[in-house]
């Protein structure tokens, strides 16, 4: 295959990304043949994942998309299968560039696939860093083992911690299970919408085109890409927790300066980066206080920062960020960002302290 330099996959619109998640058998084919069944649901391909069994999935997958669907087989997309997916992402960029139309990609994942070394190698391949935006990682979690794999297996509560979008199936199966297992998704991921999956609507609406920069050009609501239960308040911060993963927001209404939001975000990446799952972020910096900057991270990689035009008329002109870890030190990241925020908390140093201590371990990419 022809290597493509960065600028030769640069297209006007990214081609939008959605990473389908969710255990072993919660419904992602099922969910999967709803979206693509829908009409306003065109001009989009489809990866799919199968652990050990070679071409199962794409006979499940009942959806006219022709030469849309690329089946990865031998191995878990998490592991062994990346260099594939990241192949076969650079293929498609290829395609749509010359001239097939290709608006949207969605990658199904294996029922074990840890999503945040997927997320890191498209968000640092210099390609498909460029012809994508990552619309939304969206988790299946069913109502009849749900409340279990949460509880047992890790890689269930990693894929929900990192959901924007959280899809609830087999609710018909096991009515009374849901109000817990709600319970339970929102101690996992406060900020992701939960959608059922026996809601009459649209699904294609509800969980597609949910980022920031939507594909007609508009604007994405931060509130709504952030998470609603961060959406107020300033200069405070809540915390949700499950287990080791928790999810924590910080607020501050200040503009503040480009230089001391990166250099929180490089000491952030120092510090805390191996137990970050996902961050995202809008920033309101001193220097354009009139466009938003746009953060998103996972592990100790940051996504390039996007500037958005403008600040949506009925959004709150505040820096917010969300922060989704595993035995993330949640007083030091507090700390830290009060820091380069200017507002140094008692018994914690200031920023000169901070930048000036030989001790502290350079070295994440969070640059
Ligand atoms: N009753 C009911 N059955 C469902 C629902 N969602 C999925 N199923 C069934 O659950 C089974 C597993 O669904 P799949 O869509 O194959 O699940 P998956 O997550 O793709 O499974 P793996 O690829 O094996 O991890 C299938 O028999 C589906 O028909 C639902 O909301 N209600």
């Amino acid at each position: 295959m022809t290597e493509l330099q960065p600028s030769a996959a640069r297209t006007a619109s990214p081609i939008r990304l959605t990473l389908l998640t969710g255990f072993l058998g919660a419904g992602k084919t099922t969910v999967l043949n709803r979206l693509l069944s829908e009409p306003s649901v065109t001009d989009t391909a489809v990866v799919v994942n199968e652990f050990g069994e070679v071409g199962i999935d794409q006979m499940l997958v009942e959806a006219e998309v022709s030469d849309g669907l690329i089946e990865l087989s031998d191995g878990c997309l998490c592991c062994s299968v990346r260099g594939e997916l990241v192949e076969t992402l650079e293929r498609l960029a290829d395609r749509s560039r010359k001239g097939r139309t290709l608006s949207r990609v969605v990658v199904e994942t294996t029922g074990l696939a840890d999503p945040t070394p997927i997320l890191a190698a498209i968000m640092t391949h210099p390609v498909l860093v460029e012809a994508y935006a990552l619309d939304a990682v969206v988790c299946v979690v069913d109502a009849v083992n749900g409340e279990m794999n949460l509880s047992e297996r890790v890689e269930a509560a990693r894929q929900l911690a990192v959901a924007d979008r959280i899809v609830l199936t087999k609710s018909d199966l096991a009515p009374a299970n849901e109000e817990r297992l709600r319970r339970t998704i929102r101690a996992v991921n406060a900020h992701g919408e939960v959608v059922a999956m026996n809601d009459a609507r649209s699904l294609a609406d509800r969980i597609l085109d949910c980022g920031i920069s939507k594909m007609d050009g508009s604007l994405g609501d931060p509130a709504d890409w952030l998470g609603h239960s961060h959406a107020v308040g300033s200069d405070h911060d809540h915390r949700h927790r499950h287990g080791s993963v928790r999810s924590m927001a910080l607020v501050h209404d200040a503009p503040i300066p480009e230089q001391a939001a990166f250099a929180f975000l490089e000491m952030l990446g120092s510090f805390e980066g191996e137990r970050i799952l996902r961050m995202k972020g809008i920033v309101l910096t001193l220097e354009h206080p009139e466009r938003p900057l746009v953060l998103h991270g996972v592990r100790g990689y940051l996504h390039p920062p996007a500037r958005l035009p403008a600040w949506r008329e009925d959004a709150k002109c505040q820096s917010r960020l969300v922060i989704i870890g595993e035995n993330l030190n949640e007083p030091r990241v507090r700390d830290l960002f009060a820091a380069f925020t200017g507002g140094a908390r008692t018994d914690a140093p200031d920023r000169v302290a901070i930048e000036d201590n030989p001790l502290v371990i350079p070295g994440m990419s969070f640059n």
